[in-house]
């Protein structure tokens, strides 16, 4: 079967991640990068260029057949701009999931569009990714989780059962989250936090046990 033509839009380190998870599935057909900063045919990785901005994306889908992408920028409200900003443009354009082939996803898992798995991630029994998410490498995601859009986990973080992250939150390096614990939408979980109680939404927490540090505003940095 002819492989579907995708984009990868971003080209920080995370974006040529997801451009070798993509590869090594064997199921898209990468035609280059977008940015919002770079230049037209500069040089990515690979024999890959950048395409274009994200303005471009209805003249290259005519020009290259495209049949989607990936948004592959870490940050979570940048993500989220980006992936408005492409569907205001391009309604057409599908949002594709990249998970590595040394991922083990549940076959009762339920996994949304946009979303990367890296490797030897766990997504075990019911548990929902929603949208444009990143679960980082070898990160481990327990049974019955709810994963919100826009979330980010980053790597070796490991959730008990029953957890469930609220849209826009990142979870630091490493973090731990004790099972049925429920995290709000756009906080911070910081790296090697251990999380034995709710965590409030729009706030940062950190520390073993963690604690709350402090609200978080919009428009804050994540990590
Ligand atoms: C593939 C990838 O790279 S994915 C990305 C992975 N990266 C991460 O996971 C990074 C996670 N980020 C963090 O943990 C950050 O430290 C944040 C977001 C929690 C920063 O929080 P801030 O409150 O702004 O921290 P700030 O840098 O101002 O430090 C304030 C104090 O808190 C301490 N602190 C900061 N983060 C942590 C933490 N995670 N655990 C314990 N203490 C911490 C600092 O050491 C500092 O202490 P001091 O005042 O005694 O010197």
């Amino acid at each position: 079967m002819q492989r579907k033509n995708i984009v990868i839009v971003g080209t920080s380190g995370h974006g040529f991640v997801v451009m070798e998870i993509l590869q090594l599935m064997q199921e898209y057909n990468i035609v280059g990068f977008i940015d919002s900063f770079k230049p037209k045919n500069t040089p990515c990785i690979d024999h890959l260029t950048v395409l274009g901005h994200e303005n471009d994306i209805p003249t290259l889908t005519a020009t290259y057949d495209i049949y989607g992408g990936i948004v592959a920028i870490g940050d979570n409200t940048d993500r989220a701009n980006m992936v408005s900003r492409i569907k205001a443009v391009a309604p057409g354009f599908k949002f594709v999931n990249a998970c590595h082939p040394s991922s083990v996803v549940s076959p009762r898992a339920i996994i949304g569009e946009g979303n990367v798995l890296c490797a030897n991630v766990v997504i075990n029994t019911n548990t929902t990714i929603g949208n444009f998410c990143i679960v980082n490498t070898a990160s481990s995601i327990d049974h019955d989780n709810q994963i919100m859009d826009f979330t980010s986990i980053a790597p070796g973080v490991t959730t008990g059962g029953n957890v469930n992250i609220g849209a826009n939150t990142a979870i630091g390096i490493g973090a731990v989250i004790k099972h049925r614990i429920n995290i709000g939408e756009q906080c911070v979980v910081g790296a090697g936090a251990v999380v034995l109680s709710d965590v409030s939404p729009r706030s940062v927490w950190y520390g073993t046990p963690a604690r709350k540090i402090r609200d978080r505003q919009p428009g804050d940095k994540y990590l």
